[in-house]
């Protein structure tokens, strides 16, 4: 198979756990003989840096073309004070929507042998899979006006939904869990926000398509404190951008780590970017000691959803279930025993595991 992909590695962290995912597609390919071509492109910071702008016209173009994208991470405290329009964020948000990527899919699986790594009891974490299935180019973070006013005394900040947004998202929560545990958990603020009322309704309007799906609608409030005392209660959950944002962050406790959460930002078609949850993590950037599994777990995510290599992405997913079987992991996943590595050691431990399997393939572990 030949496809090209786009790379973004963005900022602090991003630029290394990029690395590693793109080390990692190289070994694939070379087992199972695909040829896949890179193509490196600047956003955020970095962008800001070397064009002037967080989204250079030429990142645009580029991600445009490719088969599909990798994004590492943006910003920094160098950037993060900028005023608005410079912000690395809105090259992040602006590669999102000029793509088109209504939905964000975050995984959220426990490891094995992450178990103790979580600060929560491991029967409260013990069997937790669940599904973040995140607006992600409309809600709080596009909706205008967003400013300040001239004297800086007062803000606005606009949660806007068009219905056709929120039946798209609704539309693809529902297929994941037709074909997953069948239990939507529909999560919003629809005791105060009119936006919430309408997205209830679109819930409510959708599930005659789904008779299978149990449907339930949850506060985003209660939802926090559920995920947290009762995981294993969710299968899939759907909600407005920023507080898909805030529980996939909180729901990252489940597997230890942030540094362990992959994504996928998809539309209709197979097209998608594919970045940790996480951020550029400034506090141990370029000290190669960032978890990279995020990273590389989002490059599996993009050889199933935008090239349907099952086989390969089940390798990748099996390698990372592994290396952690075997006991290593990076510092921030909080495990007594075993071996602490670095970022270059993560990556080349699970290309070995690649490298001697690939023949074999014995699939151990795979997202749905
Ligand atoms: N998708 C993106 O590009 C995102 C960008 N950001 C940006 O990143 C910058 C830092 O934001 P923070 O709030 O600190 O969030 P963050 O996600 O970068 O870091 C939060 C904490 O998790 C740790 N962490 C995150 N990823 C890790 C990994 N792979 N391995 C080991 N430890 C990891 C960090 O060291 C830090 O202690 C800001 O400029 C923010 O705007 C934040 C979230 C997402
Ligand atoms: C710019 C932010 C919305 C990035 C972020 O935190 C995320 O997408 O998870
Ligand atoms: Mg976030």
């Amino acid at each position: 198979m030949k496809k090209n992909i786009v790379l973004l590695p963005g900022d602090g962290i991003g630029q290394e756990v990029i690395q590693s995912a793109k080390q990692v597609l190289e070994a694939l390919s070379e087992e199972y003989q695909h040829t896949f071509t890179y193509e490196t492109h600047s956003i955020g910071g970095s962008a800001i840096d070397e064009h002037g702008t967080p989204l250079p016209e030429e990142t645009i173009s580029a991600c445009h073309k490719a088969d599909a994208v990798l994004l590492g991470a943006v910003g920094g405290p160098k950037w993060d004070q900028n005023p608005s329009h410079l912000r690395p964020e809105k090259g992040l948000l602006g590669i999102r929507k000029s793509l088109g990527l209504f939905a964000n899919l975050r995984p959220v699986q426990g490891f094995d042998n992450l178990l103790h790594a979580s600060p929560l009891k491991e029967e409260v974490v013990k069997d937790s899979d669940l599904l973040i299935v995140r607006e992600l180019t409309g809600g709080l973070y596009f909706g205008t006006p967003s400013e300040r006013s001239e004297d800086g005394e007062s803000v606005v900040d606009t949660l806007a939904y068009e219905r056709s947004e929120i039946e798209r998202i609704v539309e693809k929560a529902f297929q994941a869990a037709n074909i997953r545990r069948k239990h939507l958990t529909s999560v919003d603020k629809a005791n105060v926000l009119e936006s919430s009322k309408l997205w209830r309704e679109v819930v409510e309007e959708k599930k005659a398509d789904y008779p299978e799906v149990t449907v339930e609608h949850m506060l985003v409030d209660a939802t926090a404190m559920k995920l947290i005392t009762n995981p294993t209660y969710f299968d899939v959950i759907v909600t407005e951008n920023m507080f898909g944002d805030i529980l996939s962050d909180e729901a990252s406790v489940l597997t230890g780590s942030l540094g362990m959460l992959p994504s996928a930002s998809v539309r209709e078609d197979s097209f998608g970017l594919y970045e940790p949850v996480h951020g550029s993590a400034p506090d141990i950037a370029g000290k190669g000691v960032a978890n990279p599994l995020a990273m590389i777990l989002s490059a599996a995510l993009l050889l199933r959803h935008s090239f349907h290599l099952e086989s390969e992405a089940c390798l990748i997913e099996s390698a990372v279930q592994h290396v952690l079987d075997e006991g290593y992991h990076t510092a921030d996943l909080n495990i007594k025993d075993g071996q602490q590595v670095g970022t270059e050691k993560m990556t080349n431990l699970v290309i070995d595991y690649i490298k001697s399997n690939s023949a074999t393939n014995s699939i151990m572990s795979c997202y749905a």
